[in-house]
């Protein structure tokens, strides 16, 4: 029985195969602004994204995710509270069964509709597997989706999701910015956490923006239904 969303395999779950999930920096979290610490050392965010390095997207059976050619530094990410250059290699979101419910981060308690996750990881070390199992291996910036106006960018996605309906499918999908989908501001919190799901390595340096990005309900509604047939996950 692999992991999922369910009953029986969901997250209270994962601690038997993955006994990390009882680990010290474990994601996500609820962040509690009042209680950040505002460090002037930080530096803003550096991101520089090629489309061209974009390569196809993949029903995984949890999510979508599209992956990047990450075998050159054309899509970076510096800066910010990491040292060195991250490549990017995919993107991917979390949803839930409704709109006020289904980003993983929440702020004060609050959850969001979605929560888009870009995915880079440090070139210090030789691959995407290797660096995700050291502790400044990875680093994701996380983007929260709440329910308002259209997003154009996102909707060139939704429209991708008709031709991967059965898990384990997959695309072409060329010539897409993600940073099209980042929010105007890039102010951020961070903290050292881990993957959000199995297996929940301790690798992962969060950056998550605090200005989060509008989708309409119609493509809130699109992406959960495009869910049941990814087989997606339910948060709840
Ligand atoms: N939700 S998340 O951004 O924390 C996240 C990002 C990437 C992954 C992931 O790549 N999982 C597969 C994996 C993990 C470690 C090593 C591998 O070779 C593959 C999982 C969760
Ligand atoms: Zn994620």
């Amino acid at each position: 029985m692999s992991w999922g969303y369910a009953e029986d395999n969901g997250p209270a779950k994962w601690v038997a195969n993955f006994p990390i999930a009882d680990g010290p920096r474990q994601s996500p979290i609820d962040i509690v602004p009042g209680e950040a610490s505002y460090d002037a050392g930080l530096k803003p965010l550096s991101i520089k994204y090629d489309p061209s390095t974009c390569l196809d997207i993949l029903n995984n059976g949890h999510s979508f995710q599209v992956t990047f050619v990450d075998d050159n530094d054309s899509s970076t990410l510096t800066d910010g509270p990491i040292s060195g250059t991250y490549r990017l290699k995919q993107f991917h979101f979390h949803w839930g069964a409704a709109d006020d419910r289904g980003s993983e981060h929440t702020v004060a308690g609050t959850k969001y509709a979605a929560e888009l996750h870009l995915v880079h990881w440090n070139t210090a070390y030789p691959s995407f597997g290797e660096a995700a199992s050291k502790p400044d291996g990875l680093a994701v910036v996380g983007v929260f989706l709440q329910v308002g106006a259209e997003n154009a960018s996102l909707q060139r996605l939704l429209d991708a999701f008709d031709s991967i309906k059965t898990k384990g499918s997959q695309t072409s999908f060329a010539n897409f910015d993600p940073s099209t989908m980042l929010p105007g501001c890039l102010d951020y919190w961070t903290y050292d956490g881990s993957l959000t799901t199995p297996p929940l390595l301790e690798s992962v340096t969060w950056i998550v923006c605090k200005e989060p990005v509008s989708v309409s309900p119609e493509q809130v509604g699109l992406q959960r239904e495009c869910s049941d047939r990814l087989c997606a996950h339910r948060l709840e």
